[in-house]
């Protein structure tokens, strides 16, 4: 299926409109872009509240026995019972924003099965090593963008119209160096960053990681680029992505790890950024760089390194206030206020 067009009309209009509400032209800053933005996704110049749902997609990485992360991989499985008996970040800020919030096994190397509170879609034990061989087989990463898909899918048909894909899982942030680092050609020195912590020493060894995986699949097309040296949650993420912009609903990016899964969608179809909105500039190296090759600009910059979602559903509370002033403030005509030119 193809990404809906963005009703460039009412973008338009929705600049008319924010021209003549009560404020200096232009005084909202981004707040009035985000606004036309919706106004423009939704159809509508004046658009509906946000009912935000957040997909945490969670699975392990074969990559993890080169010494990558400064967790182990069983961390992964901890988390996702953490998440499924709400004790995360994102399930506070979640809560915060009034977002739904999924959580689903993709391949994580614990057994969760049985463990409430959690959509069981696992398509593998973790990954292989990303390092030695491809990270998952064809059909693998097929399904896995799949479940992200049908994720979406279940989310908007249950009323949601923002949508946030998190993830969980160990080792990840050395897939998602490599994905960028693939998909902008842009070297591991420059992508590859500390992720939860490891110190000089281990980022070393992670960029050599990287350059390796690199060298590995240097002769092979960028439409492998997830199977290889990907996640099967980057992989869901991607197929999130990629649903929610054919049914043309909004999207707000994460950090590093959501924006590889971007970059991954985007190779799958080009148009799929036009749905999409940048929450954070994640203290992750080479996040900066991600978003630059997107075309997104990031709303905040808080040095958050967390993932899980947790940047995007940060932003949240600010693209209502966006949506509410648009929607709600009085013009310079109905308030009786003059405008500049008498
Ligand atoms: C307790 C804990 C909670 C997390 N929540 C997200 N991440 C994040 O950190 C991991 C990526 O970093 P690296 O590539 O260095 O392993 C991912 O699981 C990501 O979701 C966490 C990591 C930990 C340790
Ligand atoms: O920006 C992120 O998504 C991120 C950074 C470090 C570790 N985990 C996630």
């Amino acid at each position: 299926m193809a990404v809906v067009a963005v009703n460039t009309e009412i973008e338009k209009e929705a600049r008319a409109h924010q021209d003549n509400l009560t404020k200096p032209r232009g005084a909202l800053g981004r707040l009035e872009d985000i606004a036309c933005w919706f106004a423009s996704r939704q159809g509508k110049l004046l658009p509906d509240p946000l009912l935000p749902h957040i997909a945490v997609f969670a699975g392990d990485h074969g990559v993890c026995e080169e010494g990558i992360s400064a967790y182990p991989s069983v961390v992964t499985g901890e988390m996702v019972k953490n998440f499924a008996r709400g004790g995360a970040a994102i399930n506070v800020l979640a809560r915060q924003c009034g977002a739904t919030l999924a959580i689903i096994d993709v391949g994580v190397m614990s057994d969760l099965s049985g463990f409430e509170g959690i959509t069981h879609k696992k398509f593998g034990s973790g990954t292989a090593n990303l390092l030695r061989e491809a990270a998952m087989p064809q059909n693998q990463c097929a399904a896995a963008i799949e479940a992200g898909r049908s994720e979406a899918k279940a989310a908007i048909a249950a009323g949601a119209n923002l949508l946030i894909a998190g993830d969980m899982g160990i080792g990840n942030t050395t897939a998602s160096a490599s994905i960028i680092c693939r998909l902008t050609g842009t070297t591991p020195e420059a992508v590859v960053g500390f992720g939860t912590g490891v110190d000089e020493n281990g980022r070393s060894l992670k960029v050599d990681v990287v350059r390796r995986a690199l060298e590995r699949i240097s002769g092979k097309a960028d439409e492998l680029v997830l199977q290889e040296v990907g996640g099967l949650e980057i992989a869901a993420m991607a197929g999130f992505y990629l649903q929610a912009a054919e049914s043309g609903i909004p999207i707000v990016i994460d950090g590093f790890i959501a924006s590889a899964a971007a970059l991954a969608a985007r190779v799958i179809e080009p148009q799929v950024t036009n749905w999409m909105l940048a929450s954070h500039i994640s203290h992750e190296n080479g996040h900066a760089l991600a978003l630059e090759a997107l075309g997104l600009s990031p709303l905040i910059n808080f040095e958050m390194r967390l993932g899980e979602g947790s940047g995007a559903a940060l932003v949240v509370p600010l693209l209502q206030s966006a949506i509410a002033l648009h929607s709600q403030m009085a013009t310079f005509a109905s308030a009786g206020v003059t405008d500049k030119d008498g």
